[in-house]
């Protein structure tokens, strides 16, 4: 059993960034049916339905204020036929937990028939895949879709709003120990909790973002969900990955989940530290300020903790595409725009596309 659980400094949720210039009314009334709609029931696609798919599909349709309509594709036939085994620490067990629907595709008619207030992707953020998840959102996408990416990385919103401008996105860093073992079958152990805050494009009214946001996380949190909202995701964002850029990459090379990693290679401290150091420099070019002992926090706190294997490994293991684009190549172009030199996420990026293309010939 591979447990993990994200210490405090990770998790501190940032003061509010200085206050935007107050809306005029008109602007105000002109969303002013957001609020009043506020109990009504919201219609919810969830784009992959692995273990954070899955259990925050659950947690929604828990508020009872949401219908869910899942898109399954390898466990398709399964999840329509018994729907999904959930053994969840946070949420409880249900055998089986069934959506409101499934369906196959987003272009299916019983997909499309339907306009979605929110859809929440939730599949592997692989901006080279094709067709890319903007096209798969396409035929989902309305004038009224909010839509929410619980994905790893960074950059992962550009493409979305490049196809969606008009669309509020709301960007969500997820800490969460689940996994889909079996088709059907979801396990998440201690570890749940959700950070969110509005994509800010420059398009979208910030009072509609606002209100899309507010309104997610109270459907979460009325499920019991462990979330909270920041208005600086970004820097949450970043923060997040000085973990996944070093464990889930090191951890991906070696085969070797956190702890054996520790424990058998003689640097292995040496070089999560020099790895997360890069991720902070382009992060502080950027502007963010994550306290600097965050570093020795998280490494100190993952080589105290159990075994455990990060998403990267247990898709390598799967023979399945790995997050190498939006956890080291978006990180290392940003660096080279702001002229942060960052040799060892380089190297990274350069070992683990080799790996995924030795994947993609099978
Ligand atoms: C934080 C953690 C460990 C679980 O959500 C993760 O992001 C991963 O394994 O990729």
């Amino acid at each position: 059993m591979y447990l993990l659980c994200i210490p405090l400094p990770l998790l501190v949720v940032n003061p509010p960034v200085a206050l935007k210039p107050r809306l005029r009314w008109a602007d105000q009334l002109e969303y002013l049916p957001q609020t009043a709609n506020k109990l009504a029931m919201e219609e919810v696609l969830t784009l992959g339905l692995g273990g954070v798919g899955a259990v925050y599909s659950l947690a929604l349709d828990l508020s009872k204020q949401a219908r869910i309509t899942t898109v399954c594709r390898s466990n398709y036939q399964v999840v329509k036929d018994n729907g999904l085994t959930i053994h969840s620490d946070s949420f409880g067990k249900f055998e089986p937990w069934r959506p409101h629907k499934v369906v196959s595709s987003t272009s299916s008619p019983e997909a499309t028939e339907t306009e979605y207030s929110y859809i929440l992707v939730t599949t592997k953020a692989l901006p080279e895949a094709t067709p890319s998840t903007a096209d798969i959102l396409r035929p989902v996408v309305s004038k009224n879709t909010t839509i929410v990416l619980l994905q790893n990385g960074v950059g992962i919103e550009d493409p979305i709003s490049a196809a969606f401008p008009e669309n509020p996105i709301i960007s969500c860093s997820v800490y969460l120990s689940s996994s889909q073992f079996s088709s059907g079958v979801i396990t998440q152990t201690a570890l749940e909790r959700v950070v969110i805050g509005g994509f800010d494009n420059g398009v979208v009214n910030s009072m509609l973002l606002k209100n899309r946001v507010a309104r997610f996380a109270e459907l979460l949190r009325v499920s019991g969900a462990n979330v909270a909202v920041n208005d600086d995701i970004q820097m949450e964002r970043w923060k997040k990955l000085l973990w996944n850029a070093s464990y889930n990459t090191y951890c991906t090379v070696t085969m070797m989940d956190t702890l054996t990693f520790c424990e058998t290679v003689p640097n292995a401290t040496e070089l999560i530290r020099t790895c997360m150091n890069e991720v902070l420099a382009v992060s502080n070019a950027l502007g963010h300020s994550i306290p600097p002992e965050t570093v020795e926090n998280l490494i100190k706190f993952t080589m105290g903790n159990g075994k455990y294997k990060p998403s990267m490994l247990l898709d390598r293991e799967r023979g399945s595409q790995m997050e190498v684009e939006v956890l080291l190549g978006n990180p290392t172009r940003i660096a080279k725009e702001h002229g942060v030199p960052t040799p060892i996420l380089n190297s990274l990026y350069g070992i683990l596309s080799a790996e995924n293309w030795k994947l993609r010939q099978g």
